[in-house]
């Protein structure tokens, strides 16, 4: 195994379960969004203000492949991070690759609080929650190795399920 990689939705979950997962492993955990801001000196709203959307997404690649050129971490990444092809490429090539599914219910209760996601600062944003799935679930797909449910399941049994089915999975 290279990295071991988190993908889906705003609110499935990448970031809560990938700390949770790496802490199980004993493995460093890295959240390409923290990267991004950290390597911007800026958070998300400002880079989606002042760059654009196309401005974040520059800074995203440049993130997601260098952080998948790296060996042993525990990746969650954007929400967004599978729509350029070389990003799809780059986490294909950096590990094995968990699609963390959630319904669009899910992901409008575990983003009602935070103001911090650009892309749902509007009028319905369940509306564009799906929009987004639709467009996004085939990419988080084509990429997974496994896919798995979090609705009505807490972090915990989350990660008790990446591990055994990722035990379960044959060498690539
Ligand atoms: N399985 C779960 N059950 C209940 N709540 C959860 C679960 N997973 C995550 N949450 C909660 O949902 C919220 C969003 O989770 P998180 O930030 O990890 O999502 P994310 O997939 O990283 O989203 P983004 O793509 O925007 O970075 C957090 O408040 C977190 O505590
Ligand atoms: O789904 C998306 O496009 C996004 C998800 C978040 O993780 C951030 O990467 C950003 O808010 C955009
Ligand atoms: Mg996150």
């Amino acid at each position: 195994m290279r990295n071991l990689i988190l993908v889906g939705p705003m609110g499935a979950g990448k970031s809560t379960i990938g700390r949770l997962l790496a802490k199980e492993l004993r493995l460093p955990f890295k959240d390409s969004d923290k990267e991004i801001e950290q390597r911007t000196g800026a958070d998300i709203p400002w880079i989606f203000d002042v760059e654009g959307e196309q401005g974040f997404r520059e800074r995203e690649q440049a993130v997601i492949c260098s952080l998948c050129d790296a060996d042993g971490l525990v990746l969650a990444t954007g929400g967004g991070a599978v729509m350029r092809p070389q990003n799809r490429q780059a986490l294909r090539a950096g590990g094995r690759v968990v699609y963390l599914h959630a319904s669009v219910e899910q992901q409008i209760d575990r983003t009602a609080r935070d103001r911090n996601r650009p892309l749902l600062r509007t009028a319905n944003p369940g509306q564009v929650l799906a929009d987004l799935l639709a467009i996004r679930d085939p990419l988080y797909r084509e990429i997974a190795d496994v896919i798995i449910e979090t609705d009505e399941r807490p972090p915990r049994m989350v990660v008790q399920e990446i591990l055994e089915r990722l035990e379960a999975l044959a060498p690539r």
